[in-house]
């Protein structure tokens, strides 16, 4: 049994001629954090709001720790299913101290000691008389966390909750609100539009677009082995060449040559496909199969990011990424040549 389950989920807005949300089906373990990720509009929110009840599907069955709370038949209102909700905007109170936020509709007897427990749990002891405004950004935001633990719900849904914060500070977030939720060994789902905080905070992310799935997958398979060209592109930073599928059913024939791969989707040889080169994934090599002329550079600290215009077997050009190691001193127009190392190369679907 999944602790969060959906099936076949459809929603359409009044007034809207296409559906927000079509047919997405997703089973989350218990303890297990899952992000929805995906360009504005692509359906994410809704999918929140469908699980915590502010939306209801046109079809389709939710289940929340074995309980069916969204169905033809059944429907249980937000407030019952067990939810806690972190916002965007942490949405505390600005009137109340952390200890009543924190504490705000617990009505059980141990209200006091659980509310010390959460803040414990997002090192926030001590902080109880403060008001909100006597935080830090992120020190709001751990406390929308506890207040969101605070009642043991279900399910912990976060709503973008890192785009208030300013870079670092969101770095820091992410791994802070990762550890927080694992510790209190809660079931998650963020929404987010940032693949960063989606790779650095998931189990498991689902990449979505047009409201539906397009691929479901540790950080690990989905930066790695992109399903299809949206997924490549919209991870990460990627170079995709078409191409087809080599005789020994491991390297994909593209203009560039033959790249070898080290995941090929069961295509069959022959077959058309499309490979996606991370820009990590070409090194300097004088004796490399890929030949262009480098056309404009940014220096990173980590790397130069270079574009390359590659030159075709066929006589094209085609325009590339590429990181070349920082301690290179290259400059405009001079030719490189470079390998392609197997990692970071994957085949995709042209979809
Ligand atoms: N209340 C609403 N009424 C009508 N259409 C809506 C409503 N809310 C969302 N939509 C539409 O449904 C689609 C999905 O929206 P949704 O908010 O789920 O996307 P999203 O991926 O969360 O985007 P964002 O990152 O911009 O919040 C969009 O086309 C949007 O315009």
């Amino acid at each position: 049994m999944y602790h969060i389950d959906l099936q076949g989920l459809y929603k359409t807005y009044p007034g809207s001629t296409e559906a927000a949300v079509k047919n997405l089906s997703l089973a989350v373990e218990k303890g297990e954090i899952v992000t929805l990720l995906g360009p504005s509009g692509c359906g994410k929110t809704t999918t929140l709001r469908l699980i915590a009840g502010f939306e209801r599907p046109d079809q389709g069955t939710i289940s929340l720790g074995g309980r069916i709370v969204s169905s033809k038949s059944n429907w249980v209102p937000p407030e019952k299913r067990g939810i806690g909700m972190v916002f965007q905007d942490y949405a505390l109170f600005p009137h109340l101290t952390v200890f009543d936020n924190v504490g705000f509709g617990y009505r059980e007897r141990d209200k006091a000691e659980r509310v010390r427990e959460v803040l414990a749990i997002v090192d926030l002891q001590g902080y109880e008389k403060r008001y909100p405004h006597e935080l830090s950004g992120g020190q709001q935001q751990r406390v929308a966390l506890a207040r969101a633990l605070a009642r043991r719900p279900i399910v912990v849904l976060l709503d973008e909750p890192f785009s208030n914060l300013d870079a670092d500070l969101r770095t820091q977030m992410r791994v802070e609100v990762k550890d927080i939720i694992k510790e209190a060994n809660a079931t998650a789902v963020f929404v987010t539009h940032d693949q960063k905080d989606a790779l650095a905070i998931s189990d498991r992310i689902v990449v979505m677009r047009h409201g539906v799935i397009q691929q479901l997958g540790t950080p690990r398979e989905i930066y790695q082995y992109p399903s299809n060209r949206f997924v490549a592109t919209f991870v990460g930073q990627s170079n995709l060449m078409k191409g087809r599928i080599g005789d020994d059913g491991r390297s994909v024939v593209t203009s560039l040559g033959t790249i070898a791969c080290n995941h090929t989707h069961n295509l069959s040889p022959g077959e058309e496909a499309y490979i996606s080169i991370r820009p990590d994934s070409l090194e300097l090599d004088p004796e490399g199969m890929v030949c262009g002329t480098l056309m404009q550079w940014t220096y990173t600290g980590e790397a130069i990011d270079a574009l390359i215009e590659a030159e075709l077997a066929d006589g094209g050009k085609q325009e590339i990424l590429v990181h070349i190691h920082p301690e290179e001193s290259v400059k405009k127009g001079d030719r490189l040549r470079f390998r392609v190392l197997p990692h970071f190369v994957a085949v995709v679907r042209a979809d």
